[in-house]
């Protein structure tokens, strides 16, 4: 089954905020991920290092073009800081919630406690992410929170998971810990990098023989009893 989540950061110009709701609505997004992690973009050494640009962005269409901002520092930097509100909160979840019949995720939680409220707030499921470990240097893998985050939230809504996920053996231990899915960025990223549309398919089809192997191996013939079998299989040491 293929479908898209849209990726939703709160824009500082209010008018946009609800329009690419809207937009996400009529292209067929089936849900909307509010990034919960980046009020700010954490300190990227290696983009200021590299003078990072981005394309020109006036508008959305923008993207199409080839064009960069050459900026001094990070072009990222500065486009997050011009276009991204810092002052997200609660209340507006609340808000977005109220604009969309979509399922709203929330992505970049980290403890219990903020799980504890995402389940409060009302909202459809929450992603344990540190953001591929890009925001805050010391956050936590979110591996090694997943499990507390899962116990609170105790199936009140599914809890998705990224960061660092390479081999099936990865995502089977975060299914073991409670996951309902694992959510991958860099490594289809290289794959594109390295051949295109070809190699995006065939990491891809790599996790999953892996996973496949894995279970095998286990003796899980789905999914649902991964849950079982997590526990007789090397979890990472967490102190
Ligand atoms: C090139 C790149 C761009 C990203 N852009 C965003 C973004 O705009 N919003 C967001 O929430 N996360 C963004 N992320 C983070 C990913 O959504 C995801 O949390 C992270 O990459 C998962 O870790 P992994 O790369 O180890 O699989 C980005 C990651 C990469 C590598």
């Amino acid at each position: 089954m293929l479908f898209a989540f849209f990726s939703y950061m709160f824009t500082k110009d209010e008018t946009l905020r609800s329009k690419l709701v809207k937009r996400a609505e009529s292209n067929g997004f089936k849900a909307i991920v509010l990034t919960v992690d980046t009020p700010k973009l954490g300190r990227r050494e290696a983009d200021v290092k590299n003078k990072l640009g981005t394309p020109k962005l006036s508008n959305l269409e923008g993207l199409l073009s080839v064009d960069t901002d050459k900026k001094s520092d990070s072009g990222l930097q500065a486009f997050v800081s011009e276009s991204k509100d810092a002052s997200l909160s609660w209340k507006d979840i609340e808000w977005l919630k109220s604009i969309t019949k979509l399922p709203l995720l929330l992505k970049g939680i980290l403890t219990a406690e903020d799980a504890q409220r995402a389940v409060d707030a009302g909202v459809s499921g929450i992603i344990v992410s540190n953001h591929g470990g890009r925001q805050l240097d010391y956050s936590p893998a979110p591996i090694s929170v997943l499990e507390e985050v899962v116990d609170v939230v105790s199936g009140a809504i599914p809890v998705l998971v990224d960061g660092g996920f390479r081999r099936g053996t990865d995502i089977f231990k975060a299914l073991a810990l409670g996951a309902k899915a694992v959510m991958i960025g860099r490594p289809v990223v290289f794959g594109l990098a390295a051949k295109g549309e070809q190699g995006v398919r065939k990491v891809i089809e790599m996790l999953n023989s892996e996973l496949e192997l894995t279970m095998t191996l286990t003796g899980c013939p789905t999914i649902k009893d991964i849950g079982t079998a997590g526990a007789m299989f090397e979890l990472p040491v967490i102190d």
